[in-house]
Parts: C-alpha cells; structure tokens; sequence
C-alpha cells in the first residue's frame, strides 16, 4: 500500500461557550471575603462596617447653647417685652472650650457663645438680637420660651445607642458620626491588593514615542482605575511583551503584593497568546469563549502557592472593560463583603433600534437618561470592541439577551448604569 498525502491536521472543536452567570458562579465560588481588621476612619470610606457600633458617649455632649447671647434662669426674664425690658448684671463669658464659668447664680446673666456649656442653674439662652449685647450689665427685650436655644445632653445620640450597623457600607455621614462619638478606626474588611497587568509586545506606555506598528496602553489605567472605583487599591504594572517566560516571571514577581490579578490580551486563538500559552496548562485555570459580546474570549483561576485569583481578560480594551464589570467587580465585592455583589440592571426605553448577533448577550454602549419623568436610554456609537472613544461618552450597558437578534425603538430593555454606587 503506498503512502498518501498527510492527513490535514484538525483543529481540536471549539469550546462550548459558557452564559455570563456561568462563569460569574465560578469565579464567586472561588473568591473568599478577606479579614477584618481596624482601619483608620479615612480608610474606611466605602467599605463594609464588620462591627456594630455602641455610642461611648452621649451627643450633645452636654447641654449647650444653640445661640450666641446670655445664659439665664427663666425665671429672671419671662417677663421681658420692649416696653418693660429686663435687666440683669453680666458675670463673665463662656467661650466654646473656654468654659472656665460653671454655675450660674439667679438674678444674673452670662455671656454664652454657641456650643458652649450652659451653666448649672441656667435654664434659657437669650440671643444678641434681643438685648443691648451689654457688658456689664443686659437689657433684656423679649422673653424666650424656658429652655430656649439650649441644645440638651443627649438629645441626638445617647451613650448604648447603636450608631452603624454590621454591613453598613460607610458613607461620609457615618464617618462624620463615628468620629463625633470618639472611634478612630472601625472593623471592615480590607480592601483587596489588584495587580493589573497589560500584555502585548505592541503596547507602549502614556507619555513615550510610538513606533509605526505600536499604540499606547490604555487597558492597564482603564482596569487599575475600575480596580480603585469599586474600592479596592490598585497596582498597575508595566507592560509585559508577548514572550510566556517573561509573562510568567512577571506574573509570579507580582503575586506578593496581589490578593487579585488582572491581565489584559493574549488569551484569544493568535500565534502571540501569551497569557493562554503561560497558564493554559496549569489545572487550577479554566481557558473558554462566554456568550457575550464584547468579551468572548475568558480566563478565571488561580495561581501560585497563596491560589491568587487571577482574571485573564480579553485585550481589545472595551471586552476589558466589560469583562472587569462584569467579573471582576463582583469578586471584588465578595472580598470587601460588599452585597449586591453583582450590579443589579433597571428597566429603560430604548430610544433607537438595535441589533445583536444571536446565541451571545451583547452589551451594547449606551446613554441612560431619567430627567425627563420616565428611564430612556440611547446606544452611542457602534458595538465594536476598539472604540473607546464611545466607552468614555457611554455611562451604561444595554442588555441584549442571549436569544434576542434585533429590538425596536421604543422597547423596554434592562441597562446597567455605570456609574452609579451599589
Ligand atoms: N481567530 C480569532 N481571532 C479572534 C477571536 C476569535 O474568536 N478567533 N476573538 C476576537 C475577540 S472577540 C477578542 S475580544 C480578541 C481578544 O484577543 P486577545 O485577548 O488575545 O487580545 P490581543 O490580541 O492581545 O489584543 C486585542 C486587541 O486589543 C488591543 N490591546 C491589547 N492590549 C491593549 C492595551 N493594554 N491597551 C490598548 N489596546 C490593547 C490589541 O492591540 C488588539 O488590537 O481577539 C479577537 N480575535
Ligand atoms: O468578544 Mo470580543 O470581546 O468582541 O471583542
């Protein structure tokens, strides 16, 4: 039997693509919350309270003035009107934290200035505008109500009050409040360490020369900046080239300081899939296409002895974008102990017509507006992934659902808001 030509070489099937819930499960079930630890107040904002806050303390601290003008017994002055004004002898003044005066004897007044203590004895503060603001001695022209402009111990807070509940993420209001009462640092978890890490030997940093066939790195301050704006502390790392031992090395270099990682390009089906080609053969990744557009092209483990979660995105930057959305952020969230850990989308009217490849949900750039009474929301620009341009006009997604190839104008849609907390 003679030889015939070599057999072609088949390439291996593609892999089934897996839905975007899919592979969210995957990555939530991987990602573990981090400790809790006391922070400084200043680095809490935006966290997870892991503690229930007590008051110390009572607020007001004490009873005090909520006018500048004279500390006086009711008493003396419940008869003042302009035609038969009262008057009464000044004995001093009382600073806010200059209260050297402590009591104050019936038939007489003291100066008193907001915030400061009210006397023991002194029931009523007196404003200026209803005297002669006299030094010696006061003409009293109207009569307040008793207790009048006295702020009373404890009227806001008092001490055994629960301030801030356990999982209450900390606004600058709770940070105001929790310093008011004496804490300087609460209980929250810590903020996750991302390492962002840009692969390709075409990328050039902001700032330097390009050559013919090179472009700037956009996605590793696109990716360290979303890092920072869901809460955590980004590293963004150069730029490595498309050779795997120097990815590798990179990437081990890095998983010190990393409780995530997060790489851009190489995991697609090119000659220079670098990310693909360093930790494909490790058993602890997973490689595959999801269905959704843009971001097709995944990869979600661990790596090395501490299994540091890492999260190979696609490089065309507005799938990188997505992707970090869309995967990163709710592991972010599960590590800060931040619910929902998934952005929740709301319903809009699409303004113009759209269409979408069937069998991926595309998320399509969009415009979302409520001024005028009812949500609407506009596509801006076209869905390719290259076009930051768009991406940076855009503050939403729309959701096209997996089965759905075209949508009028005037449907209902559900839209992912950007930038809004959640
Ligand atoms: N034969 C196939 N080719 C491609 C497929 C496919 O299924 N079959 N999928 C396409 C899809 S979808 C995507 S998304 C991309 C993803 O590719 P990679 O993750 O391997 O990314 P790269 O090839 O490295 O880069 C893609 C694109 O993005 C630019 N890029 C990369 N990094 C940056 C950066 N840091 N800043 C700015 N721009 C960046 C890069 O120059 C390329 O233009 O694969 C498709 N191909
Ligand atoms: O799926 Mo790719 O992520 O379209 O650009």
């Amino acid at each position: 039997m003679s030889a015939g030509p070599a057999d072609p070489v088949v390439p291996p099937p593609a892999a089934e693509p897996i839905t975007v819930e899919q592979l969210q499960e995957k990555v939530l079930g991987t990602v573990r919350p981090l400790p809790e630890h006391p922070l400084p107040l200043m680095d809490a904002l935006g966290l997870a309270l892991a503690e229930d806050v007590v008051s110390p303390i009572d607020l007001p601290r004490f009873d005090n003035s909520a006018m500048d003008g004279y500390a006086v017994v009711h008493r003396d002055v419940a008869t003042a009107t302009g035609e038969a004004p009262v008057h009464l002898p000044v004995v001093g003044e009382i600073g806010a934290g200059q209260a050297r005066i402590r009591v104050l004897s019936e038939g007489t007044a003291v100066k008193i200035m907001t915030g400061a203590p009210v006397p023991a004895g002194a029931d009523t503060v007196v404003p200026y505008e209803w005297t002669d603001r006299g030094e010696a001695s006061v003409r009293i022209t109207q009569a307040p109500e008793p207790a009048q402009h006295v702020r009373p111990r404890g009227d806001d807070v008092s001490s055994g009050d629960l301030l801030v509940e356990r999982g209450t993420v900390l606004g600058p209001r709770h940070l105001g409040l929790l310093a008011a009462v004496g804490r300087d640092r609460v209980r929250c978890r810590q903020r996750p360490r991302v390492v962002v890490l840009s692969t390709g030997s075409e990328l050039r940093d902001a700032g330097s020369e390009l050559g013919h066939d090179s472009i700037y790195d956009g996605n590793s301050y696109l990716l360290a900046a979303s890092a920072r704006a869901a809460g955590a502390i980004a590293y963004r790392v150069g730029i490595v080239p498309d050779d795997p031992t120097t990815f590798t090395e990179a990437l081990h270099d890095q998983l010190v300081r990393a409780d995530v990682v997060v790489t851009s390009g190489g995991v697609s089906m090119g000659d220079f899939d670098v990310v693909k080609e360093a930790l494909a053969p490790l058993d602890t990744m997973w490689f595959g296409p999801v269905a959704m557009q843009p971001g097709k092209p995944q990869g979600f483990g661990t790596v090395g002895e501490d299994a540091v979660p890492v999260f190979t995105l696609p490089g065309n930057p507005v799938s990188a974008y997505i992707s970090f959305e869309t995967f990163v952020v709710p592991a972010l969230r599960r590590m800060m102990g931040l619910l929902p850990e998934v952005r929740p989308t709301v319903p809009a009217r699409l303004t113009h017509a759209v269409t979408s490849p069937p069998g991926r949900r595309q998320l399509l750039r969009g415009s979302y507006d409520e001024s005028h009474g009812a949500a609407s929301v506009s596509p801006v620009g076209g869905a390719g992934s290259h076009l930051v341009g768009n991406l940076a006009v855009a503050d939403s997604l729309i959701v096209v659902p997996e089965a759905t190839t075209s949508l009028a104008a005037g449907e209902t849609v559900q839209v992912v808001r950007l930038d809004v907390p959640f």
